[in-house]
């Protein structure tokens, strides 16, 4: 599926028309997820759809999404711009930046540089750099290119071998632990108890996918990760700041939900 995604992605690259500069205040991703204001921090995703699930929320409204986050005190806000397999939009990406004053990351499928200088025009403050889409070599240039042109970049893995090979060749900021395989979809927290300790200890470690309640939340913080990256089960909720607060209450990460 990852294969199919980026051969697509690779042919609309050829016909992007570089959108006007967007001039917005600038936030950082990392200053916020490291003064997380709660026990973990969390980047709250606003998603329509995935490849996987099909129509997430069928009344999508990326601005109100997007307030109601920030009223329930999250650290960032992740949107989906990719259209062909999430419906996504970097309309919405401008239209969040207008209203919201927290770091928004842009969640695509970044491969070329063209994708950059596109993400900085739109006044995202940082975007996605998928390790299992990108050669190491790859993946570290378009993570310079990103810092010169004042985005910071979430570094995306799913497999140790993925990480070792990234690591060796420079430690990332921010690094993602994805807890969902991109080629079959299924998600599993035990990536991320399974890959954080191989992480740098100066790394922001971010668990991302398949955070389904607060017991998730609390096993994802008792394995270390600083903050979580939660879409899915945010958005099904008719009332997502009610979603964040219920992500948030206190449970024994010890104890699973009946
Ligand atoms: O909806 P979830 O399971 O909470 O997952 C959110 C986020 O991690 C997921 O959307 C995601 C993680 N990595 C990606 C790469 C591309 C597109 C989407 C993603």
């Amino acid at each position: 599926m990852l294969k199919q995604i980026l051969a697509t992605k690779q042919n609309e690259i050829e016909r992007i028309e570089l959108p006007p500069r967007y001039h917005f205040p600038r936030f950082s991703l990392c200053t916020a997820l490291k003064n997380a204001k709660r026990s973990i921090g969390m980047i709250a995703e606003v998603k329509k759809a995935s490849p996987s699930k099909g129509i997430i929320r069928p009344n999508f409204q990326p601005v109100e999404i997007a307030k109601a986050y920030e009223q329930a005190g999250v650290d960032a806000i992740s949107v989906l711009t990719d259209q062909t397999y999430f419906q996504g939009h970097y309309r919405y990406l401008i239209e969040i930046k207008e209203t919201v004053r927290l770091p928004v990351l842009r969640k695509d499928f970044i491969i070329e540089r063209l994708q950059i200088e596109e993400s900085a025009r739109i006044g995202a403050d940082a975007i996605l750099l998928i390790g299992e889409a990108l050669s190491p070599k790859k993946l570290h240039e378009l993570y310079e290119e990103a810092y010169e042109k004042g985005l910071e970049c979430l570094v995306e893995v799913h497999s140790r071998q993925t990480l070792e090979a990234i690591l060796e060749r420079f430690t990332p900021e921010i690094v993602g632990i994805n807890n969902r395989d991109l080629q079959t979809f299924t998600t599993s927290l035990d990536t991320t108890k399974n890959l954080l300790p191989h992480v740098p200890p100066s790394c922001v470690v971010v668990s991302e996918s398949g955070i389904a309640n607060a017991y998730d939340l609390q096993r994802v913080r008792a394995y270390g990760a600083h903050a979580v990256l939660v879409g899915e089960s945010l958005m099904r909720h008719d009332d997502v700041m009610q979603a964040v607060d219920e992500l948030y209450k206190e449970v024994r990460s010890d104890v699973r939900p009946s």
